[in-house]
């Protein structure tokens, strides 16, 4: 997708889908205990993907790239009762890691094997009843693990607790999954290093349906608050509620600390406005642990090397297994924007800067959040996107949105 140099319009206002985090933390327990009338719901592929896998009847489920489908459905078919199926996925799902979790299911008592590699999907799951109610797990590799589990706990006799070891990755997933399971009636608590989720006490699925409306996906949002960052203009997104379960929510603050970009809310549609502040200074250096937030990650070191802002960002060691390594992606495309980064297992930082080519072209690894972090580089230079049609992972209509929000500099 070619990009031509553009400006921003002023006071646009786009409306983006429900989160995707959300949407597929509902589409599970839906499916395991209650009526959830789900509005709102994520557009994304990733969304449609897991809704297709627990409506189908296949013995061969394939979610192609989606992680958080990945992880969910591997602790709900192991309690799926006289089902077999074979899990699998995209190229780079076979070398995502699925080990701890798999581990922790066996501890458990599910039946659960490797078809292809020790560690890895594709897997072969065999349902069957789950007695043990006690568990532990490496906390450090993914958040979704733990949320997999948690997400089916209160369909254990006894519950399940769930020790956590290690250093805790991408905690506010898990504080957004003990809330989600809190509103659709099952009562769960974290203290320390264990978090217990108490059985649901409810054998059968309410008749009436509970209505959960999805607030909208704000590391979706997060690529306005690029644009307006280097823009300086003002854009309006819809449904944003002021307290959000998302812990990408962060990006008011960070975006407001670093970029002076305002966030006001308006009642009226739960629209938000990102009003940048005319004189803002900005920082000599942004230093940031973005352990929290990994999937804004991207996002801030574009908007930082358009405004020549050095940064410093660690905390971000769950990069390297996300849809591509991401920080090495990261370091190869912001050279081509005019960033010259050092990564390490755990982070980027930024060298110097300089003037970037013409003819840049990014490439975008089949990582959604490639393409649409690099972008909002359009309003500093022509740029082209390649494999443009990976952003419909997590946001299906990103370039219609995009097209009328910009328009050709004159
Ligand atoms: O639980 C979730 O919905 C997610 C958790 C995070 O993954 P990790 O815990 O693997 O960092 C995040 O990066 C992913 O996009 C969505
Ligand atoms: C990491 C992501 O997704 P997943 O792990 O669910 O594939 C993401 O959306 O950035």
């Amino acid at each position: 997708m070619f990009l031509e140099h553009s400006q921003l319009k002023e006071n646009t206002t786009i409306e983006i889908s429900g989160s995707k985090s959300i949407s597929n933390r509902l589409l599970i327990l839906h499916q395991l205990f209650e009526n959830i009338l789900i509005e709102n719901l994520s557009n994304s592929q990733d969304t449609q993907l897991l809704q297709a896998a627990l409506q189908s009847d296949s013995q061969i489920i394939d979610i192609h790239h989606a992680g958080t489908a990945m992880r969910f459905l591997t602790s709900y078919y192991a309690i799926q009762e006289g089902k077999t199926v074979i899990l699998t996925g995209s190229e780079r799902m076979k070398q995502r890691p699925i080990k701890f979790l798999v581990d922790a299911l066996q501890d458990l008592g599910a039946e659960i094997s490797y078809l292809e590699n020790e560690g890895f999907p594709p897997l072969k799951i065999t349902g069957k009843k789950i007695i043990k109610s006690t568990v532990r797990i490496p906390a450090n590799i993914s958040s979704q693990f733990i949320t997999s589990l948690m997400l089916i706990g209160a369909k254990l006799e006894n519950g399940l607790q769930i020790k956590l070891e290690g250093t805790v990755t991408s905690k506010p997933y898990l504080e957004m999954t003990l809330k989600i399971l809190r509103t659709v009636g099952i009562n769960n608590y974290w203290e320390g290093n264990v978090i217990k989720i108490q059985p649901n006490i409810h054998t059968e699925k309410q008749s009436q349906s509970i209505p959960f409306v999805v607030e909208s996906d704000w590391s979706s949002a997060s690529y306005y608050y690029s644009l307006a960052a280097i823009s300086r203009k003002t854009i309006n997104l819809k449904w944003f509620k002021p307290y959000s379960l998302q812990g990408d929510s962060v990006i008011k603050e960070i975006y407001w600390k670093f970029f002076g970009v305002n966030t006001i809310s308006e009642g009226a549609e739960s629209r938000i406005s990102l009003l940048p502040e005319h004189y803002f200074q900005f920082p000599e250096k942004i230093v940031l642990n973005m352990n929290d937030c990994p999937d804004i990650a991207q996002t801030l070191c574009v908007t930082a090397t358009a405004l020549k802002i050095p940064f410093e960002i660690t905390g971000l060691e769950t990069l390297k297994i996300k849809e591509t390594d991401r920080l090495l992606a990261l370091k190869n495309e912001l050279f081509k924007i005019g960033c010259i980064a050092e990564i390490t297992d755990n982070s980027i930082v930024s060298q110097k800067f300089f003037e970037p080519n013409e003819n840049i072209s990014i490439a975008t690894y089949n990582d959604h959040r490639m393409a649409m972090s690099f972008a909002p580089f359009c309003l500093i230079k022509n740029l082209t996107i390649e494999n443009p049609e990976v952003v419909e992972k997590s946001y299906t209509s990103f370039w219609q949105d995009f097209a009328q929000i910009t328009e050709k500099t004159n």
